[in-house]
């Protein structure tokens, strides 16, 4: 048996402001670090110590692993950093506002670029100011493996390779492995672990700040589908603000 905690980042100061982020690389709120830190508090309480840590090559994930591992007094831990974990590249709508969006293009339209499963939003131009394809972090990478866009599908192709290459042999070693992530990158991993649909996942949302611990038998499948939230509770409310976002429900 092994076991998985899947983090995905802290309230970024885009997500406060309601605008899609994708692969911009935009720093934690206030509200985020404390959500990291609360994350930290909820790994201590419930004697869970991770082994090693994967996070992507954000820094809102990075920094919600470095606040949650410190928490813990973990920050010593080994860290492996994966352009494959980062969240969906959201194309032209990066730094668009989620409200206006929608307004723009109608509900239906913004569903399908905010859940579907294999439709993604018009790729982001690579003299964009917000493109990704001159930042010296991809510089390692050939041009045609930077997304200009992605929709839940690309993503999954993407991050499985670092699944089965990195973090499967760290379970199989029998550590305890944290993945530090994005709502999307994540409900990618969660896709694949729980077998869950394509058309089902449209429904699926991961809040910030929450420990997501999955017990994987041999075989790397969880014990219990959906795996358990170190604070059901506060999950709960968080993933209704998550699907809300861009509607008149929502609270920004
Ligand atoms: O903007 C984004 O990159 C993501 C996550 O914050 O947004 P959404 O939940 O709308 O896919």
């Amino acid at each position: 048996m092994a076991t998985l905690v899947l983090l995905r980042h802290g309230e970024s100061v885009w997500n406060a402001e309601g605008l899609f982020t994708g692969w911009v690389d935009v720093d934690l709120s206030e509200k985020g670090e404390a959500e990291a830190t609360n994350g930290g508090d909820l790994l201590l309480d419930n004697d869970i110590v991770p082994d090693v840590v994967h996070t992507s090559v954000l820094k809102r994930a990075i920094r919600t692993a470095n606040i949650a591992l410190d928490v813990a007094d973990l920050l010593w831990i080994p860290v492996r950093r994966t352009w494959r974990l980062n969240e969906r590249h959201y194309g032209a709508l990066q730094g668009k506002n989620k409200a206006q969006t929608r307004e723009e293009y109608g509900e239906e339209q913004f569903k399908i670029w905010r859940r579907s499963y294999d439709t993604p939003p018009p790729p982001i131009a690579d003299n964009d100011p917000l493109s990704q394809v001159g930042d010296l972090r991809y510089a390692g990478l050939p041009s045609e493996l930077i997304p200009r866009t992605e929709c839940l599908s690309d993503v999954v192709d993407r991050m499985l390779p670092y699944w089965y290459d990195a973090i499967v042999p760290d379970l199989a070693a029998g550590k305890t492995v944290l993945v530090a992530a994005h709502g999307n990158s994540l409900r990618g991993l969660v896709k694949h672990l729980d077998g869950i649909s394509d058309a089902e996942i449209a429904g699926l949302n991961i809040p910030t700040g929450i420990p997501l611990v999955y017990e994987l038998d041999h075989d790397f499948a969880p014990l219990k589908r959906g795996g358990e939230y170190l604070d059901p509770e506060a999950a709960k409310a968080a993933i209704e603000a998550v699907k809300n976002q861009g509607t008149a429900t929502a609270k920004a």
